[in-house]
């Protein structure tokens, strides 16, 4: 039997440490098919993004809507989409799947970098489009202080929104925006606690915290990994639990070596695989190297 298959309606990043390709790297160490609509183009690496293409608005649907005739879509995760003009054809796409259609979004706004991957147009267009038809929504810390933070609010975006406000009191106010749960993620927080909300119960989902692990993408891992938990038939919370150890595993085997800025995330443990398929003998199509 085929395994369930996810759909990515995300941006490219050419580095290959979040976006598309984090997402699909996820999708395969969760054990599901990944497919693709890409919303948007980067030329990035480790130290910065030097350009943005958005992807033609029809463009965009007509991957969704080709993949649908063929495919059952068993979830969707919805990542960097740039302009309102891409929100909007996004929301045109979703409304061609089965409404039953988990979704979960994960709004970028700001890569590991620094670089403005969203305009102010945009986050408004995300707040009104589509939080309303999510499942999950997975912002960081700084994003949840933004997206909460209400309309045109500038100033507070490049600070990061408002820092008095507690994790609860954002996960309220992104709560009521119309998703059915909010995971606010821990990366940006001393202990890495991402914090769970289904409009009645808090749950925080702890573990351990990576310091020198690599952590570009980690975003991506998360969002993408939840999804696909989403599509493995296991609730909500169940699903963020999973997707929360499966971005803290990405960050501790990170590449931080590989660039010269913030190294991406390894989702599937590439470094170690790579090693053993150095040792002598050790590698044959029958002998495939194990993870560790
Ligand atoms: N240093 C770290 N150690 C362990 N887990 C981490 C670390 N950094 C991030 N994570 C996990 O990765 C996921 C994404 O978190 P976060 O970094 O907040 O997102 P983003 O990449 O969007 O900023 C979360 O589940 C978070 O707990
Ligand atoms: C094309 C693209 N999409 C998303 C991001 C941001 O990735 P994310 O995992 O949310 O955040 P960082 O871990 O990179 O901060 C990106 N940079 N490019």
């Amino acid at each position: 039997m085929a395994p369930p298959a996810v759909l990515s309606i995300a941006g490219s990043d050419s580095g290959g440490g979040a976006g598309i390709q984090a997402d699909l790297k996820a999708f395969a160490r969760c054990g599901v098919h990944g497919m693709t609509a890409i919303a948007a183009l980067t030329a990035q690496n480790t130290v910065g993004v030097t350009g943005v293409h958005a992807v033609p608005p029809e463009f965009i649907v007509e991957q969704v809507k080709t993949i649908n005739e063929d495919i059952q879509i068993a979830a969707v995760k919805i990542g960097m989409l740039g302009t309102a003009a891409t929100v909007r054809a996004v929301r045109t796409a979703l409304e061609l799947l089965d409404p039953a259609t988990p979704v979960v979004i994960d709004p970028v706004m700001v890569s590991e970098s620094g670089s403005v991957l969203l305009d102010d147009e945009a986050r408004q267009a995300i707040v009104e489009e589509l939080l309303p038809l999510a499942t999950v929504i997975t912002p960081n810390l700084p994003e949840a202080r933004v997206l909460a933070g209400g309309e045109g609010d500038t100033a507070a975006w490049a600070r990061g929104g408002d820092p008095s406000r507690d994790v609860e009191d954002l996960a309220r106010a992104l709560h009521a925006l119309g998703p059915e749960a909010v995971v606010i993620t821990g990366g940006h927080r001393e202990e890495v606690v991402d914090v769970y909300f289904d409009g009645v119960h808090f749950h925080s989902l702890t573990g351990e915290r990576h310091p020198d692990g690599a952590a570009h993408g980690s975003g991506c891992t998360h969002s993408s990994a939840l999804a696909a938990h989403l599509a493995l038939g296991f609730p909500p919370l169940e699903a963020a639990r999973h997707a929360r150890a499966i971005a803290s595993e990405a960050v501790k085997h990170g590449l931080r070596d590989l660039g010269r800025g913030a190294g991406p995330v390894d989702a599937l443990n590439i470094a170690v695989r790579g090693l053993t398929a150095r040792q002598p003998g050790a590698t044959t199509p029958s002998n495939p190297p194990q993870r560790t």
